[in-house]
């Protein structure tokens, strides 16, 4: 395998017709690590993606292994010749070879001697538990197997960057978290550097070392997943990340560096900053800005606690196993989840305290 420190894509982007699907992408991808595009249905993580394999042409921008142009628009390496793996949702095997003709297919290409392909293929094929498997073809297996098969045939030719779109998504809820834990053990084995697309924030969180988050074709954030999950740069972020309970309110006051009065209906809520917000919320209050706060409905406790406490009737309960959804809304007609565990008995119509812990309160503008 060819070592090199880093891919780097620079001001990317992307046009499909007059409507900009990629907006100046930038990141830079060390060697052996896992990155994920995150982003909703549309959000140009495939784009991205496709361009980086040299599948779709790009319209400005660049594309480097260490000081290897791959792509800038005028020089361009082709997809067969960059020696990145392509793993899709629809596994792409071809349906009349077995699952070790699939798998020997490109190592044939590079005429590589026969009992040379035999050890790979199988030493793949046993990375991915299907050595037992090698005569079946793709029909004969799960569609779990099947993807397997294809990270077989991806592995088996040690590319430099494994690039992953959506590849579990065709599975179903159980097979989805195996196969996320066989992804993870292969690259904590294998370290291929992995550029990985995905819808599924719990995908994104458990896989990654870092995640990019996309929306409308531009990066929101990048991080590592504790720094997406605890610290979302916008509203967007946040609530793609889980932040059910996002707000229109007024900043009333800032006291000191890091306590803000917020007008929420017909109560004040207090809220702690965190270290990464402050200058960020005194720029809005200073500037007037229009203020959002987030909360995510775990955070949320019943009960009576010291501050922010509120009364909301219980409309709507769903029961989702070890924990319990509650929407309610406030006597100034605020809608609220909470999210609890199922132990706790309420029902549609119960009015019920709440509070929340004012350093669960995240504090945004519109335009962020
Ligand atoms: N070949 C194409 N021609 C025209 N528009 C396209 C084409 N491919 C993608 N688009 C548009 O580009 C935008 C980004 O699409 P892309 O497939 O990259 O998004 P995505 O985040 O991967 O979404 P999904 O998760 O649904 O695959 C979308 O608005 C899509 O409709």
């Amino acid at each position: 395998m060819r070592e090199f420190k880093e891919l780097r894509i620079t001001g990317l982007n992307k046009y499909y017709g007059n409507k900009k699907v990629v907006d100046n992408f930038n990141l830079t991808i060390k060697n052996g690590e896992f990155v994920t595009l995150l982003g909703p249905s549309g959000s140009g993580k495939s784009t991205v993606l496709n361009c980086i394999a040299g599948l779709i042409p790009i319209d400005g921008g660049s594309i480097y292994i260490d000081d290897e142009c791959l792509d800038d628009g005028k020089n361009f390496v082709p997809p067969e010749k960059r020696n990145f793996g392509m793993v899709f949702q629809n596994y792409a095997l071809f349906p009349h070879l077995s699952v070790f003709d699939n798998v020997a297919f490109g190592l044939r290409l590079r005429k590589l001697p026969k009992e040379v392909i035999k050890e790979k293929v199988i030493s793949a094929l046993r990375m991915v538990h299907l050595e037992e498997h090698v005569n079946k073809y793709p029909r004969q297996l799960s569609g779990g197997e099947q993807q397997r098969v294809a990270l077989a045939r991806c592995i088996v030719m040690e590319p430099r960057v494994m690039l992953l779109d959506e590849p579990l998504s065709n599975l179903d809820a159980l097979l989805r978290i195996e196969m996320r834990y066989e992804l993870k053990a292969l690259h904590e084995r294998l370290k291929i550097t992995t550029i990985y697309v995905t819808h599924d924030q719990q995908e994104a969180l458990a896989l990654s070392d870092r995640i990019v988050v996309l929306n409308k074709g531009k990066i929101q954030q990048i991080g590592t997943p504790e720094e997406i999950y605890s610290y979302p740069s916008n509203l967007f972020v946040a609530n793609f990340l889980g932040f059910r309970n996002i707000w229109e309110v007024k900043i009333l006051k800032l006291e000191g560096d890091n306590v803000a009065y917020i007008k929420f209906g017909s109560v004040n809520l207090k809220a702690t900053l965190q270290d990464k917000y402050k200058s960020h919320i005194r720029n809005i209050f200073e500037n007037n800005k229009r203020a959002y706060i987030s909360v995510r409905p775990e955070d949320i406790e019943i009960g009576e606690g010291l501050e922010n406490n509120i009364e909301i009737k219980i409309e709507v309960i769903e029961y989702l196993g070890h924990h319990k959804q509650f929407w309610g809304v406030t006597s100034d007609g605020i809608n609220i989840e909470v999210s609890k565990e199922s132990n706790i008995s309420l029902e549609p119509g119960d009015s019920v305290k709440i509070w929340i812990p004012p350093e669960r309160i995240l504090i945004f503008s519109e335009e962020d």
